[in-house]
């Protein structure tokens, strides 16, 4: 808490502050087709809006006269530390942002303390990620490969590599309807932004007669979209790693049961930053029936419009145990590469401290629904 008590009224740096202003900083230094990419929800935006829309229907019904002069923000997810309840969530092609890729993203996550999930259609390879950032906690975001293989060997990769977890994301059997993508006819997947966990994979190597940039291509398009993905094809999964497998994209209770009860390990409630199904329920209006079902069994987190302090402990008090942030955090990479990121990462730890210690919170454990009322 030191540093927000000597730094009040300092100019802190050059960089944004406001949410709003990192956008128009990203849109500065962006190209046409990244920015829309990186903006774009689907459909009409609804659920886009939606997910912000849903943070301000509840108030923080802070407590006083409490001891918050040691604030700890920190949890442990799967026995990792991680210094405050806030992960980098995967985000694919960094390398449309900035040069850096998801290099300079994962050393801002393990400066934090941090998580970072690196995607599976990622600009660096996973072992470069981890390479990169040895001593960052981190998790792999596992895209289904229609070739079961395909799946298994990044699967291994990953653990092999030194990831955690394994993050099967559920909602994208089928890309969304992005309109701006389709005005700016720009898609990083067929551009072979995300090609470097496909190209250094042993079982695609094998697949590709040659690796050239059409054969490559026409590979990746082939495997990642999987409409025909069921419950069952996690099992096999299961027995292709030890890690704990996270499944990301529960919106409905019945499936956040039918994870636990198919051995999952945790679950994160997200609607894929409202770039899926367009007029989806908002993640923080998903999370208390999920939270409820789910009752403890598994760690249940959850991502979508988290912009703030107060946003992380909204989500916090209904019941996640950690959220993810996407788009922030992209931002301050395109600003800066790593350095715009930590600064991104920085102000969200001040904000989420003075948050704390303003509602009468000295540590994660202790924030539940009676800091919440609604609207
Ligand atoms: C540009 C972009 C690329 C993304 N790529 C992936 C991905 O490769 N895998 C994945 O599971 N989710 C992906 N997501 C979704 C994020 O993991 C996350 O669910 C979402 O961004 C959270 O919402 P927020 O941006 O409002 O924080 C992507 C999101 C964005 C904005
Ligand atoms: O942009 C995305 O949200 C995303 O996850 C994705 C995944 C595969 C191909 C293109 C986009």
């Amino acid at each position: 808490m030191g540093n927000v008590f000597t730094r009040i009224g300092e100019k802190i740096s050059d960089y944004p502050l406001f949410a709003a202003e990192w956008e128009e900083r990203a849109q500065e230094i962006l190209p046409a087709g990244p920015f829309g990419f990186l903006q774009s929800g689907a459909g009409d935006e609804l659920t886009l809006g939606q997910n912000r829309e849903a943070f301000s229907e509840y108030d923080i019904l802070p407590r006083v006269l409490r001891d918050v002069s040691n604030v700890d923000t920190s949890i442990k997810l799967f026995g990792q530390e991680q210094s405050m309840p806030v992960m980098l969530a995967p985000v694919g092609f960094q390398g449309i942002f900035h040069s850096q890729m998801e290099i300079g993203s994962v050393k801002a996550a393990a400066a934090a303390g941090i998580p970072f999930v690196a995607s599976t259609v990622t600009s660096a390879s996973l072992e470069e990620i981890a390479m990169a950032a040895p001593e960052a906690v981190k998790w792999f975001q596992l895209y289904w490969s229609k070739n079961r293989d395909l799946t298994a060997s990044m699967a291994k990769r990953a653990e092999k590599a030194g990831y955690k977890a394994i993050v099967v994301t559920v909602d994208t059997g089928l890309l969304g309807w992005r309109k701006r993508d389709y005005r700016n006819g720009y898609s990083p997947l067929k551009l072979l932004k995300g090609a470097a966990n496909y190209i250094n994979d042993p079982v695609f190597q094998e697949l590709v007669p040659e690796l050239t940039e059409e054969h490559v291509r026409e590979a990746i398009l082939e495997n990642i979209h999987h409409p025909n993905l069921t419950w069952d094809d996690l099992l096999f999964l299961r027995e292709q790693t030890r890690l704990p497998i996270v499944v990301k994209g529960i919106l409905h209770p019945t499936d956040a049961k039918q994870a636990i009860e198919l051995g999952m390990d945790a679950i994160v409630v997200s609607n894929h930053g409202g770039r899926q199904l367009d007029s989806a329920i908002a993640s923080l209006r998903a999370l208390p029936a999920i939270v409820k079902t789910v009752n403890g069994a598994v760690p249940v987190l959850m991502d979508g419009g988290v912009r703030s302090g107060a946003d992380v402990f909204k989500a916090i008090a209904l019941g996640a145990d950690s959220v993810l942030i996407g788009r922030p955090y992209v931002y301050g990479l395109a600003a800066g590469g790593q350095a715009g990121v930590s600064r991104v990462i920085e102000d969200l730890r001040t904000e989420l401290q003075l948050t704390y210690a303003l509602s009468g919170v000295s540590c994660t454990k202790n924030i539940d629904a009676a800091y919440l009322i609604k609207r």
